[in-house]
């Protein structure tokens, strides 16, 4: 029984059917990579996990309960974290100050932004904080305005505000899309760091296979809603409906 159970999932948007009887385990401890062509599915399959869409039908059990019916907020609260395509951290504050964010909303369940100021427990939350970027190699970036930052280094913060929260599954959404070569090598040095020093469970899509087999202990791939295989990522490589599944998108564009 894995951390994360998605049974029979579907999800249609009008005559179209997104998801289609979905099956997905995702062991605890391991990083689950679920790859397709465009339009297989894959955002709306993590939409579905995380509370902004409802399946039609079928269930998502995560750690024993069911997340369906819970709002976003709840089902991070039940330890369930995502990193979006575009990092959502608030550019005019620096990388301390947006380390402070989700401590703050974890704790009060809001954003106080300027609480620490007077708090009696500020001084746990700020080396709480200084540890995190420590553990992400920003400590020395924390006074810096977070916009003027690199897209690998925006994404490192946005990981680092996720992980503060000590989720025990991070959803990944396509964690390098955009990136330079050598920020995507640095996000998969930090996403292997983040795994193999945390009780963690990563469940990622991502269009970059490079990435992709750095990362997986397992893979699942999607064509047109449906689990075509699942598999570990030396027997993906090379299998002839993976590469049929994405030999009809070549042939598409
Ligand atoms: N809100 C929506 N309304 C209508 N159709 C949608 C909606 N969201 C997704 N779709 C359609 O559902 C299908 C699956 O889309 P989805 O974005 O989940 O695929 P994907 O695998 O994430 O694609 P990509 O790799 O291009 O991001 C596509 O045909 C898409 O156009």
């Amino acid at each position: 029984m894995g951390i994360l159970e998605v049974k029979d999932v579907s999800k249609r948007f009008g005559g179209l059917k997104a998801l289609s009887d979905v099956n997905l385990s995702v062991a605890q401890n391991t990083c689950h990579a679920i790859i397709g062509p465009n339009g297989a599915g894959k955002s709306t399959l993590l939409n579905c996990l995380v509370g902004k869409l409802i399946p039609d039908t079928g269930s998502v059990m995560f750690d024993g309960q069911s997340v369906l019916g819970r709002s976003p907020h709840e089902i991070n609260q039940m330890g369930i974290s995502r990193v979006f395509q575009t990092p959502e951290i608030f550019g005019d504050l620096s990388v301390f100050e947006n380390m402070m964010i989700p401590l703050f909303a974890r704790r009060d369940g809001a954003y106080r932004m300027h609480a620490y100021e007077s708090v009696a427990s500020e001084k746990e939350l700020v080396s709480r904080a200084l540890q995190m970027l420590e553990d992400v190699n920003m400590a020395d970036k924390r006074h810096m305005h977070a916009a003027s930052m690199s897209r690998g280094d925006k994404r490192r913060l946005e990981m680092a505000m996720c992980l503060i929260q000590e989720p025990k599954l991070l959803l990944l959404d396509e964690p390098t899309a955009g990136m330079a070569r050598a920020d995507t090598n640095n996000t998969i040095d930090l996403l292997r760091q983040i795994k193999d020093s945390r009780d963690i469970t990563i469940a990622i899509i991502e269009h970059d296979m490079h990435v992709v087999f750095s990362l997986a202990d397992r893979i699942t791939v999607l064509a047109q809603g449906t689990p075509l295989v699942e598999d570990v990522p030396e027997r993906i490589k090379g299998h002839p409906k993976v590469k049929e599944a994405y030999l009809g998108e070549t042939a598409h564009a």
